[in-house]
């Protein structure tokens, strides 16, 4: 299987605080690969240094064969990155439908004053954006609410139009900042199914998640986090007997509860 992103070395602090440490690992194309760690363990410090938020003191980040790191925000949907967020970023005054539109413009080509003078190429490529867009809606379950404006929507529903305007761009990765946090049970059995779905539509995805049920059932692999530096890697079954790992995040009881797939 090939490697579709890379990270070697990287680093980032802030001031006095390593948030990362010569952190490196491997995303294969096609795997769904976790990232956890207890609080403060340098997780969304990661996601932001690959999708360009931030920019590490040293390291590297290749992409499909590319250098990441450096890349404007902006950009990194272009090259087939999309993120979701931890604290939802809707656009709460929009439809859901407007909402994804927004997400599907890194795919189009109108120019600005195709947009002005609405010609009809411009109109066609709208016609066609609007299209997917409800398409999206329907692929993750919220049709019926593609006109309602986003901040009406309940919690979970808002987290799947996340989703749905990430995947928008077309990502060759997805990556999920906490995808499951505030979802009742119920809710995180949809987002599970939802995720299963995406990957199994061949597309790559990043894991931050705290539920360890959802992430040891979900994941190909697993990257512990801890103060900043790489505790382990592996397989869920692997990392879930791990005594590096058992000690610093899981704790002896949540252990045994993930290994039997009981929930808490
Ligand atoms: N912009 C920032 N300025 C200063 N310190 C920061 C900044 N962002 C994160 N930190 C610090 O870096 C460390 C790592 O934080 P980070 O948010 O990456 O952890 P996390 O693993 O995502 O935690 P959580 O599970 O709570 O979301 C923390 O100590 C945090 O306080």
């Amino acid at each position: 299987m090939s490697i579709l992103l890379e990270a070697k070395g990287l680093s980032k602090r802030f001031g006095g605080l390593q948030a990362l440490s010569d952190v490196s690992f491997q995303i294969r194309r096609g795997e769904t690969y976790g990232l956890i760690g207890p609080n403060g363990a340098g997780k969304t410090t990661l996601f932001n240094v690959l999708t360009g938020l931030y920019v590490p003191e040293s390291g590297r980040a290749d992409f499909d064969g590319k250098p990441l790191v450096g890349i404007a925000p902006h950009k990194v949907a272009s090259v087939g990155m999309a993120r979701t967020f931890q604290n939802i970023r809707l656009f709460g005054n929009l439809s859901a439908i407007e909402n994804v539109m927004i997400g599907r413009h890194v795919r189009t080509r109108s120019n600005f004053l195709g947009a002005i003078f609405h010609t009809p190429a411009t109109r066609r490529e709208e016609i066609a954006t609007q299209k997917r867009a409800y398409e999206l809606l329907e692929y993750v379950g919220i049709a019926h609410r593609a006109n309602d404006v986003a901040r009406s929507l309940p919690y979970g529903d808002q987290r799947r139009l996340e989703i749905a305007r990430a995947l928008a761009t077309e990502p060759k990765l997805l990556a999920l900042d906490e995808p499951a946090a505030g979802m009742n049970e119920s809710e995180t059995v949809v987002l599970r199914q939802l995720i299963e779905k995406i990957s199994g539509d061949g597309i790559t995805v990043l894991l931050i998640e705290h539920d360890m049920k959802l992430v040891m059932g979900l994941c190909d692999r697993v990257l512990v986090l801890e103060y900043g530096k790489v505790l382990a890697e592996g397989v869920p079954a692997e990392v879930q007997r791990n005594p590096k790992v058992i000690e610093a995040y899981l704790g002896a009881g949540a252990a045994a509860e993930v290994t039997t797939g009981e929930s808490a």
